[in-house]
């Protein structure tokens, strides 16, 4: 299992601080002797300590992190920060213990200190929103670098580091995470950086300690009701990353109506984007920014991106469907928010053909020239199926097959709506299983069958256990022209099956099945 987890990136030369300075500047109580103390690194779990590390004993969801304090250090941290429940738990370390009243709340302003990543900042984007964080961010990633910068990267998906890609664990690292990563980068020369951030990011202090020069919203939309007891809260998680102690600016789109409540409760300056003919008319009217689509085929999506004063940027990415627009014309903006200039955003993207995206598993067409077209994505939420669904379809001349699978111990109540919404915009829906995690995936696809008979519109279903099974049962009742859409897995490599991350790609799998079909 241990072998399928990514890596923590650390700085590679990290330069010793003072402990007893952190105290001091920080005014933090604590017992035991400090003086003579460095610190190299700090952490908040033991599986990735390394000696030198401060411990940081968070309280956690199953346990609290102090009472790992005798483990810590073994492995060599330097001294434990945590609250007072974890500084009895960690009496018999024998470390100095500072403590502070949430560690959680401590941790980035503390990582911020031991990685220094306040002195000379890279540019740094942060988006988020349901849908289409990690596109943004690539496509954030994709325009800097043909502007000549070198970039990083933390999404979903990956971490990059200039031409270093890891794959990640959580969306937002842990804020030690976060900074061990920027001090990283700043080894390697990075001068700009977009970050993922997740709901449960800003709930949960991930991104303390940094101040996005831009932040980006994209839209809101049913997910994560298992973190947050309805939408409402779920907006609220998500709003912080509007407020001074987080970013500088801001970039809200419209086109899903919680832009307009992010614009309301912004404590930051923020400019608008819309999407013609997808955005309410009445928000298309009042944004600052406009994105049309010209020109969708099944290779690229052509878009111009207004703004204000007349100003224009016409340009295409090699990403299918009005959405990808709406993602790429959200980050030229965010872009034009920093500083850059739209016109010399403009010409490196005309000297390239356009933006130079790769985004791995975001509707990625893993088929060759014969055959049906075969896209495998991230799609999680009625919102993504839907979009996405409709993307493919556009470019398929036979039918809409489509594969998904619901995640086990996840918002079990978005389930009805992702079966529905599939059935809806599919000719053929092939039912399997996804992540079951520690669930019954029988009694997931059955959930999911249920959701599926609420569409309107029914199309042939099938149920097909285990997904290997379900891609094989999808190719072989596709012919030429028929497009297979399957919605989950995305650039994952690996199944979690009670608590087991087993090795499986989808990407692989269909490649698999369509060389067994012949379609090779
Ligand atoms: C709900 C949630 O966010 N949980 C996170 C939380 O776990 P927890 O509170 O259960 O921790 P715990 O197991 O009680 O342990 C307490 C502390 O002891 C430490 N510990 C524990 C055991 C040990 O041997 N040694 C040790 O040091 C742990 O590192 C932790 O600091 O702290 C852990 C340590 O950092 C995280 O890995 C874990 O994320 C879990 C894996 C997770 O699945 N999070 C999801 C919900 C999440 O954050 N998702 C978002 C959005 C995804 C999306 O975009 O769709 C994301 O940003 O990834
Ligand atoms: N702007 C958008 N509006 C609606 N759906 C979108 C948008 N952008 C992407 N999607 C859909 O959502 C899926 C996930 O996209 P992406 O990974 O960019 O989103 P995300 O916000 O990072 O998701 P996650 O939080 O799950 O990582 C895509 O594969 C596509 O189906």
């Amino acid at each position: 299992m241990s072998s399928r987890i990514p890596p923590v990136l650390r700085p590679e030369h990290p330069s010793p601080r003072p402990l007893a300075r952190l105290v001091q500047e920080f005014s933090l109580a604590h017992t035991g002797e400090l003086d003579g103390l460095e610190v190299t690194g700090v952490t908040l779990s033991t599986r990735d300590l390394h000696p030198g590390d401060l411990y940081v004993g968070v309280p956690g969801a199953k346990v609290h992190g102090a009472s790992f304090a005798e483990q810590a250090a073994e492995a060599g941290a330097v001294a434990i920060v945590t609250d007072d429940a974890g500084a009895e738990l960690a009496a018999g370390s024998g470390l100095p213990i500072i403590l502070v009243p949430s560690p959680r709340e401590a941790l980035g302003g503390i990582a911020s200190w031991v990685y220094r990543t306040d002195d000379d900042p890279p540019l740094l984007f942060g988006t988020t929103g349901t849908n289409g964080k990690t596109s943004t961010s690539y496509l954030l990633e994709a325009v800097l670098k043909q502007l000549g910068l070198i970039t990083g990267l933390s999404t979903t998906a990956e971490r990059h580091i200039g031409e270093l890609s890891v794959v990640s664990l959580l969306t937002t690292p842990e804020a030690s995470e976060m900074h061990a990563l920027l001090a990283r980068m700043r080894e390697a020369g990075v001068r700009a950086v977009a970050v993922e951030v997740s709901a449960q990011a800003l709930s949960r202090h991930r991104v303390d300690g940094l101040v996005f020069d831009v932040a980006g919203f994209t839209n809101l939309s049913h997910d994560h009701l298992d973190d947050y007891a309805d939408m409402e809260a779920y907006f609220q998680a998500k709003l912080p990353l509007f407020d001074p102690d987080h970013a500088r600016r801001g970039v809200v789109c419209l086109d899903s109506p919680y832009g307009r409540r992010i614009v309301a409760g912004s404590r930051i300056p923020v400019t608008t984007i819309a999407t013609i003919g997808h955005a309410d008319p009445e928000d298309v009217a009042v944004a600052e920014w406009t994105v049309e689509v010209l020109d969708e085929t099944a290779a690229y999506t052509g878009f111009r991106l207004t703004g204000p004063d007349g100003r224009e940027l016409v340009t295409r990415e090699p990403l299918i469907g009005w959405h990808m627009a709406a993602n790429a014309g959200l980050a030229i903006v965010m872009l034009v928010e920093a500083g850059f200039q739209l016109e010399a955003i403009g010409a490196a993207l005309e000297a390239d053909g356009g933006i130079q995206a790769y985004l791995p598993g975001r509707t990625e067409r893993v088929s060759g020239e014969r055959g049906p077209s075969v896209y495998v994505d991230f799609g999680h939420s009625p919102d993504a199926f839907e979009n996405t669904l409709a993307a493919v379809r556009k470019f398929t001349p036979g039918r809409t097959i489509m594969v998904f699978g619901a995640d086990g111990d996840r918002d079990a109540t978005k389930r009805h709506e992702m079966a529905r919404v599939a059935a809806e915009g599919s000719d053929i829906l092939v039912i399997t299983d996804h992540h079951p995690r520690f669930e019954d995936a029988a009694s997931i696809r059955a959930t999911l069958l249920e959701g599926a008979a609420l569409a309107e519109h029914q199309p042939e279903i099938h149920e097909v256990s285990p997904p290997e099974q379900a891609i094989r049962v999808a190719v072989s009742l596709a012919r030429e022209g028929d497009s297979i859409l399957w919605a989950g897995p995305g650039h994952q490599d690996y199944r979690d099956i009670r608590g087991v991350r087993t090795p499986y790609s989808a990407r692989d799998e269909a490649r698999a099945a369509l060389r067994e079909a012949g379609w090779a």
